[in-house]
């Protein structure tokens, strides 16, 4: 076992108990306030259960019971990196030099460190940005960077906050399949509000609510079996599980997604989820032409404004629209519609 974490924070209403084993990449999924950002924190030290003990690697780095303190490793001892959302690069160091740091402070001689940094960034695709100074990177270049000086540092355990959640979409799929081929065999942590990180990224899953544990598992599981109905929801993303056959998911209700799927093409009849996002759907009164569409039969459940949008609730799928769309179809609860979303908006995952 790699993190063993039992920690409670009572003005949070946090408590709970997780691990990370030994090479796996864990995901922390769940709504905004269920506690994920608080993990990271107590595992970083940068925050004192009320009662916990964590360890990682065989080190105690939290043991606090009721009142007192037994062990509270400083954070810069706990041979744990973090790379958050924001890429926090050093500026006045070239990119060699920051990816340099994490083996320089730990004692290796210059030209040790400077190799070490140069492995690093061929793995993330970044060789030819390695004299370049942090403000001469783009959002995905500079991440690619902070991901080879987290990794460089040899951590125990890699923290991963929401590291997709800055950049763009058109770079966050190919930083994706980047960072699976470097966690591979890394102890990893990783928090998200998305999904697909935790289906591509995650061997296991934890969905937090309320400060507690609520479901856990590998995370093609939680993600495709009906329980995870909920975990894709919390996710804020469409998911349909089922069989996939000639191109398209076949549901066990009876729907039909054609989609796109991630790596190898699914055998016939395997078992695969389609996942998409509710801003991808479109809501139609009658069949819509155009493009190959898919088109969905659903009976509207609910209307619910979200910022600029609203939400459309099917049953088990969800439509984000303008509230111009939901006027001109008159939407209301009860009402059969389609939802329409194009296959190369969806993604079929393997199960
Ligand atoms: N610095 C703080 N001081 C006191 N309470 C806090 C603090 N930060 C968060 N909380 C509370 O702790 C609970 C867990 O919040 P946390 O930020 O860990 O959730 P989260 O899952 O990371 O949410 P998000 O997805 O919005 O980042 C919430 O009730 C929140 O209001």
């Amino acid at each position: 076992m790699s993190l063993a974490l039992t920690a409670a924070v009572d003005e949070r209403d946090l408590d709970l108990e997780l691990e990370v084993g030994d090479g796996e990449v864990v995901a922390l999924l769940g709504p905004n306030g269920a506690g994920k950002s608080t993990v990271l924190a107590l595992v970083a030290g940068l925050l004192r259960p009320d009662r916990g003990r964590i360890t990682l690697a065989g080190r105690t780095l939290t043991d606090v019971g009721a009142g007192h303190t037994r062990t509270f490793v400083a954070p810069h001892a706990r041979r744990i990196a973090l790379l958050a959302q924001d890429p926090l690069l050093f500026p006045h160091l070239d990119v060699t030099d920051n990816v340099a740091f994490g083996p320089r402070s730990r004692g290796r001689s210059r030209a040790d460190a400077a190799r070490t940094a140069a492995t690093w960034l061929d793995r993330v695709g970044a060789t030819e940005l390695a004299d370049r100074r942090p403000a001469q990177l783009s959002g995905g270049q500079a991440q690619r960077v902070a991901i080879a000086r987290a990794l460089a540092a040899e951590p125990d355990l890699l923290l991963l906050d929401e590291p997709m959640a800055a950049l763009d979409v058109a770079v966050a799929p190919a930083l994706r399949q980047m960072l699976k081929r470097v966690l591979s065999g890394q102890s990893a942590l990783v928090v998200t509000h998305d999904v697909l990180d935790a289906l591509l990224l995650a061997d296991r899953v934890y969905v937090l609510d309320g400060g507690r544990v609520v479901e856990t598992g590998p995370s093609r599981h939680v993600l495709a079996q009906p329980r995870s109905a909920f975990a894709a929801r919390v996710a804020g993303l469409n998911l349909v599980a089922g069989r996939w056959r000639e191109g398209s998911v076949h549901s066990s209700s009876g729907l039909r997604v054609a989609g796109l799927a991630v790596g190898e093409k699914p055998a016939e009849g395997a078992w695969v989820a389609a996942i998409f996002r509710p801003a991808s759907v479109g809501v139609f009164r009658e069949p819509p032409g155009g493009s190959p569409r898919n088109a969905l039969p659903v009976t509207v459940t609910d209307l619910e404004p979200r910022g600029d949008l609203i939400r459309v609730h099917g049953v088990d799928l969800m439509a984000d629209v303008t509230p111009q769309a939901v006027a001109d179809l008159g939407l209301a609860p009860g009402d059969r519609v389609l939802f329409s979303v194009k296959a190369t908006d969806v993604t079929v995952y393997t199960s």
